[in-house]
């Protein structure tokens, strides 16, 4: 009930941490060209409120130029630049949080107390549901943003707005453009968030195969293609094992597609049970798998890899009781291609099967 409940809130409820810092990172990603427009388009309206101000009657014109004609527009500009480059992604951030800010402490610099102040207090609210709905800040960072925002606000207004007048009005529109604001991007995010994880499962099931579960054969050879890089990179070692279970063919004729298609699942789980954390689980196709072993040479893995086929052998699947699997251990060597490794691989496993099957070869 009350997962249920958080769910609703927050999709992310109950991830991984690192389901969270993906979430992030791409969230960010996909805000940036929001912020860089957005941010673009609010410079350029802001130069042009400054070219109309200098011909409305005000008092510190000169003040009001260099705030709104200058660091106003050139926060803006800085942020939208920033934009550009990876690396100060956290300082643009930053200018985009304190923007806002120094707009509405600004806004009531100038105007707060003069007669004048009604004028001019839209731009206050419309700030607020800036920062809020279109700035393209996460809800955390729009939220302290605004909140700095509103206690100053309040700070400044309060002994007015308790007095009767005009003022209270002004408190009603500072609660509506907060309360929008906080809500739109409270809904904002809660659609990105569930945008996120549908991609995020739809991803998953592409890379999985239906019937086991286990990596499909494209993911694997993409782990393949990560591990080479890596040893190729860090000089790491890494082995593979494919495995073909014995006499596969036996299963299907005997007792037909539907036990056959059991015993790949039981097998499949065997193997994902009896590897660490670290190691890939594949299906390459039909009754044959592959193992990336990351880490380890061909020795310590003919060792995991007995340990491995003892645990086929002795466990009893359902129908056909015992069925067992030949092996065939590669470890990659640095600067050949993957090609050449899965051919040892291959060999390796013939091998097996040509010294009676049920036993572990490495090439
Ligand atoms: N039930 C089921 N059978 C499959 C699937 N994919 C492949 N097969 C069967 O797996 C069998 C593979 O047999 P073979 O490659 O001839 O070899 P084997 O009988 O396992 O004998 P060895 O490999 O020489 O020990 C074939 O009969 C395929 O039809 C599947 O998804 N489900």
């Amino acid at each position: 009930m009350l997962t249920t409940l958080a769910r609703l809130l927050d999709p992310l409820h109950g991830v991984p941490d690192a389901t969270r810092q993906r979430f992030e990172d791409w969230y960010r990603q996909a805000a940036i060209p929001q912020i860089r427009y957005v941010a673009f388009l609010t410079m350029g309206l802001y130069l042009i409120y400054a070219a109309i101000e200098q011909n409305v009657e005000t008092d510190q014109p000169f003040a009001r130029f260099i705030v709104h004609a200058l660091m106003v527009p050139g926060a803006l500009l800085a942020t939208g630049l920033l934009s550009f480059r990876p690396g100060r992604q956290t300082l643009m951030l930053g200018l985009l949080s304190c923007a806002p800010i120094v707009s509405v402490l600004s806004n009531l610099y100038f105007n707060f107390g003069s007669s004048r102040f009604a004028l001019y207090a839209p731009e206050i609210y419309l700030n607020l549901m800036w920062t809020f709905a279109i700035s393209g800040l996460t809800l955390k960072r729009a939220m302290a943003t605004a909140l700095v925002s509103l206690s100053a606000i309040l700070l400044v207004t309060l002994e007015h707005s308790l007095t009767p007048g005009p003022q209270r009005l002004h408190l009603i529109w500072i609660l509506a453009s907060f309360s929008f604001g906080l809500l739109s991007a409270f809904l904002l995010e809660k659609a990105h968030k569930r945008m996120f994880l549908q991609q995020d499962s739809l991803e998953l099931s592409a890379s999985l195969d239906g019937l086991t579960g286990l990596w499909n054969r494209s993911r694997t050879e993409a782990f393949l293609a990560d591990e080479q890089a890596r040893a190729n990179r860090y000089g790491t070692p890494f082995s593979v094992v494919l495995i073909d279970i014995d006499h596969f063919k036996h299963v299907n004729d005997t007792f037909g597609h539907a036990v056959g298609d059991s015993v790949l699942r039981q097998f499949a789980t065997l193997l994902r049970e009896n590897v660490r954390a670290v190691d890939k689980v594949g299906r390459f196709g039909g009754e044959e798998f592959l193992i990336v072993l990351p880490e380890i040479g061909s020795h310590q893995a003919v060792a995991a890899v007995q340990a491995l086929r003892r645990r086929i052998q002795a466990f009893a699947f359902d129908t056909v009781e015992r069925k067992t699997a030949s092996f065939g251990i590669a470890e990659y060597r640095p600067g050949e291609t993957l090609e050449a490794l899965m051919a040892r691989a291959d060999k390796a496993m013939y091998r097996a099967k040509a010294s009676g099957r049920d036993r572990v070869e490495a090439l």
